[in-house]
């Protein structure tokens, strides 16, 4: 730690300093990190980038209540790399953009970046660079991470084709669950202190701790993404951020194909059943509109489902084959476990049309 209160420019010393070391920049293709005006970087030739951001922000995103800072900076680096799974691409840098409270003090920070960190090195992301600036109300992370594709090979929400089965990479829902309860109940920093990765169990709520994971540290799945490219089977892909319903309706309407998901083919995670079952809630409703699981939908020709779900086990990965896509009008339906087909709201998580 440098001084106790923030200060722009001892920030920028201490990460220009380096959490991450010379050789794994060098390894990365970084020229030059951070410290001067841009970042210069190599790419390689025949490929092509990919580039995305996503922002969290307080009190929409997360509260004290909901995530501790560590996984503030995990969760903001996950989600940003999550995009570029959903293109089938391979992260290779980040930007990190932070505006906070001028009273924010530097252990925060110091720990919204271990998470930061912690996430960019799991998946080889070099950070090279960023911006800080002091906010009126909240803290807000945004997180630009750029990627690499072979040309041409990226895979796109909009071709989905007629015929294609749609899977997912896990089981969703998590996350929205967890997220229920932390809202009701909160987590007691003390009961999970920052260098702890799992969250600790509540004896009331046995299970709880994989629905609080799947909340504060998700993973972004960039394997199942470069195992799905490299097959040339997969045609459409997304991750999901704002629920499964909305995340098929992309899909969907970007590929002018009508989609049907299969209810008894929808994997419910045991945790999910028993905390919806616990407090009388429909775990579809978590599944379809709860959002923030960063798993991968998509679809893929029928005839390679199998071998692909072979070769998901063979990578330690599961793929679950969750319906259909068929020539019909663009939207999404559900097949009810009862045989009745009934339309799926294009509802899920909305910034400026909650509740
Ligand atoms: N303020 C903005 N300016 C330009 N493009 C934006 C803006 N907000 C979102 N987009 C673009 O709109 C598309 C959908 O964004 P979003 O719903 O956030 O995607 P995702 O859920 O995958 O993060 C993306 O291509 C994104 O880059
Ligand atoms: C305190 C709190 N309230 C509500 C939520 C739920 N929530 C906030 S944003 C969001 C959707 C995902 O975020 P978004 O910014 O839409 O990401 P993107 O779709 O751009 O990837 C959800 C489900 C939360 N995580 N924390
Ligand atoms: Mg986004
Ligand atoms: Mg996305
Ligand atoms: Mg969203």
């Amino acid at each position: 730690m440098l001084v106790s209160s923030i200060d722009e420019f001892a920030l920028i010393q201490w990460l220009t300093d380096g959490k991450q070391s010379r050789d794994f920049q060098q390894a990365g293709g970084v020229a030059a990190g951070i410290g001067d005006d841009a970042a210069v970087v190599n790419i390689q030739p025949g490929f092509q980038l990919v580039m995305t951001c996503d922002t969290m922000t307080e009190k929409i995103h997360f509260t004290p209540m909901t995530m501790r800072d560590q996984d503030i900076g995990y969760k903001a680096m996950a989600s940003a790399i999550s995009d570029i799974a959903a293109m089938g691409a391979v992260p290779k840098f980040a930007l990190v953009a932070v505006s906070c409270p001028p009273g924010t003090g530097l252990p925060r920070l110091e720990e919204m970046y271990q998470g930061l960190y912690d996430c960019a090195n799991r998946w080889n992301v070099v950070i090279v660079g960023g911006d800080t600036t002091s906010s009126s109300a909240g803290i807000t992370i945004t997180v630009t991470v750029i990627g690499e594709v072979e040309h041409g090979k990226a895979l796109l929400r909009s071709a989905a084709q007629p015929g294609d089965v749609l899977f997912a990479t896990g089981t969703l829902g998590s996350s929205a669950a967890g997220l229920d309860y932390l809202l009701q109940r909160g987590l007691p920093a003390e009961l999970w202190p920052a260098d702890n990765l799992r969250p600790p169990a509540d004896p009331d709520r046995p299970g709880i701790e994989s629905l609080i994971q799947a909340h504060c540290r998700p993973e972004p799945r960039i394997d199942a993404g470069r195992l799905l490219q490299q097959s040339g089977v997969c045609h459409a892909l997304n991750d999901v951020s704002d629920g499964l319903a909305s995340e098929a309706w992309e899909i969907s309407e970007a590929s002018g194909v009508g989609i049907d998901l299969i209810e008894d083919r929808i994997p419910i995670a045991e945790e999910l059943m028993s905390y919806a079952l616990a407090n009388e809630k429909d775990p579809l409703d978590y599944i379809l509109f709860g959002g923030e699981d960063y798993q991968l939908i998509g679809t893929m020709q029928a005839e390679h489902a199998i071998s692909m779900q072979m070769k998901f086990r063979e990578a330690g990965l599961v793929l679950y084959i969750i319906g259909y896509v068929n020539a019909e009008a663009e939207g999404v339906r559900l097949v009810q476990s009862s045989g009745y087909v009934v339309p799926v709201d294009k509802k899920g998580y909305n910034h400026f049309r909650k509740g």
